[in-house]
């Protein structure tokens, strides 16, 4: 089985994670590998859907003609399968941040950006809320400034902090990529398993590769903004073109058997 992480695994990191797109070699690496493995699940924080739309590729095959391949996304709160999601519904401390996270913002003197000039993003996910420094003037003076009051609010709201590059999100307890795998490892009877990613979130499913009792690689989709998978991976790629080339020489592999 292959586990993926989306943003800085298959999708290289950009200024606007509106615009993050899978990278077409990896898009086509695994539609030939979902043919020669049992399964291909991407685990993110995206929601499901949005990996399925960011990962349209023209020309090429895009990530919902993998074959079989299911998204576990919003961290394994969400399943897109076969063209078809499933969902729970929103937990109602999201609603709360919605409404109080301008205020803070401002209180911060955090400027929201409008695209050109400099400032902090929100990303309303639907089942959580990011807020992103990726783009402010200082996005790691910014991070520093939002860490406190944005653990205060997820306190307040019931919801636990996720942080990651240049960003924190306000997302529900109970889940998260490592139970998202286990889940499916178990389900679909795994003989094996690779996991990639670049991000602290993926360390929960790089500790699920190492306890699940099966045959498993953790490979660290390599950046200088997180150093602490590569500390802990099995093998280290430089970013996402690391991991399509891998892909691509795992389908090759696998082909030639
Ligand atoms: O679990 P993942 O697939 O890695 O998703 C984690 C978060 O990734 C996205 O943010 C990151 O990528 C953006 C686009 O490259 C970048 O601008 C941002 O700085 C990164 O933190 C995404 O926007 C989040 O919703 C995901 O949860």
């Amino acid at each position: 089985m292959i586990g993926l992480d989306f943003d800085g695994t298959l999708a290289p990191i950009v200024p606007d994670p509106a615009d993050a797109r899978v990278a077409p070699e990896a898009a086509a690496a695994l539609a030939r590998l979902g043919a020669l493995v049992g399964a291909v699940v991407i685990v993110t924080g995206r929601p499901a859907a949005t990996a399925i739309d960011y990962g349209q590729v023209a020309g090429g095959p895009s990530l919902a003609d993998v074959p079989g391949l299911v998204v576990l996304g919003q961290y394994g709160l969400e399943r897109w399968e076969a063209g078809t999601v499933t969902s729970p519904p929103p937990p109602p401390g999201v609603a709360r941040v919605r409404e109080e996270l301008p205020g803070l913002l401002d209180r911060l003197g955090l400027p929201r950006t409008d695209g050109t000039r400099p400032g902090v993003a929100v990303e309303d996910k639907g089942r959580a809320v990011a807020v992103h420094t990726r783009r402010a003037a200082d996005p790691e003076g910014a991070l520093r400034a939002l860490r406190e009051p944005v653990q205060a609010l997820a306190a307040r709201t019931g919801l636990v902090v996720e942080p990651g590059r240049l960003v924190l999100e306000l997302r529900p307890a109970g889940m998260d990529k490592g139970q998202a795998l286990r889940a499916f490892l178990d389900r679909r009877a795994a003989r094996s398993v690779l996991f990639a990613g670049d991000d602290l979130g993926d360390l929960a499913a790089f500790e699920a590769v190492r306890d699940c009792g099966l045959p498993g690689v953790t490979v660290c989709s390599a950046s200088a903004e997180v150093t602490a998978l590569a500390e802990l991976a099995d093998v280290v790629v430089d970013g996402p073109a690391g991991v399509a080339a891998l892909l691509s020489a795992l389908a090759g592999a696998l082909a030639a058997r």
